[in-house]
């Protein structure tokens, strides 16, 4: 488990997270919901200490994280990082050689289920399959925390569905994923947990089956009467 307690982040003179707590399980999406600026990205590079915090604690498994839980997370930013220059192939051959823990064989499965051409250049990609080969380096990492920030963001339905199918699919399975969004639109399924974040204040955090089981609320329903306050 991934526990956030009480942290803390200023830029300059601005709180930008002003004490935000909330955990993520294995085998669970936990989705960080808030509108543009809200702190989201901050609280994904806080977790991998991509940013210094100003106060609170972040523990995986019980213990504040350190170098070696970063061999258990990666971390998908919401573009891609790899030279676009590159082939798909060459991207894949990038990862092998830099992380130990590169699964070659998933990531070719990954590649044909989103039937992409490992010969193709990044440059020459939709942004739809970029966002896919992003999406793809990321979870050919046989990690147990995987962390995404918006990785819905600005793509066509067509392949938000593809990615949202590998989001239920054993390629996340028995991991711990935590997505970034503004928009919650058809991903409402797939999410486990669920954090409302406003105004650097997590506003509550919830689980979106038990809601709709016991309240028989959905996720936008919480969200119209959370921020609507
Ligand atoms: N390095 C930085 N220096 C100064 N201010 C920053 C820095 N990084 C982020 N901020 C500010 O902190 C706030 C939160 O930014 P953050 O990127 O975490 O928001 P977000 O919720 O992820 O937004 P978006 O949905 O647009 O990605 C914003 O007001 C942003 O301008």
């Amino acid at each position: 488990m991934i526990e956030v307690k009480d942290i803390k982040k200023k830029f300059g003179r601005k709180n930008v997270l002003k004490g935000v707590s909330f955990t993520a399980e294995k085998g669970e999406i936990t989705c960080i919901i808030g509108i543009n600026g809200v702190g989201k990205t901050t609280i994904l590079n806080a977790i991998m200490n991509l940013t210094p915090i100003n106060g609170g604690q972040i523990l995986m498994n019980g213990e504040t994280i350190n170098k070696n839980s970063y061999e258990k997370i990666t971390f998908i930013p919401d573009a891609i990082t790899m030279l676009p220059s590159m082939t798909i192939a060459e991207a894949m051959q990038f990862m092998d050689d830099f992380y130990d823990s590169w699964n070659q064989d998933r990531a070719t499965e990954i590649l044909s289920f989103f039937k992409l051409s490992k010969n193709e250049k990044i440059n020459n990609l939709s942004k739809g399959n970029r966002a896919k080969v992003n999406l793809l380096l990321g979870l050919a990492l046989d990690v147990d925390y995987l962390l995404m920030d918006e990785p819905f963001s600005g793509i066509d339905i067509f392949s938000r569905e593809q990615i949202a199918e590998v989001f239920t699919s054993h390629l996340v399975e028995d991991r711990g994923v935590i997505i970034t969004t503004h928009e919650i639109g058809d991903i409402e399924h797939l999410l486990d947990k669920v954090v409302l974040l406003d105004e650097g204040e997590v506003l509550t955090e919830f689980n979106s089956e038990e809601v709709r089981e016991t309240e028989g609320k959905s996720v936008v329903d919480v969200m119209r009467e959370v921020y609507q306050k």
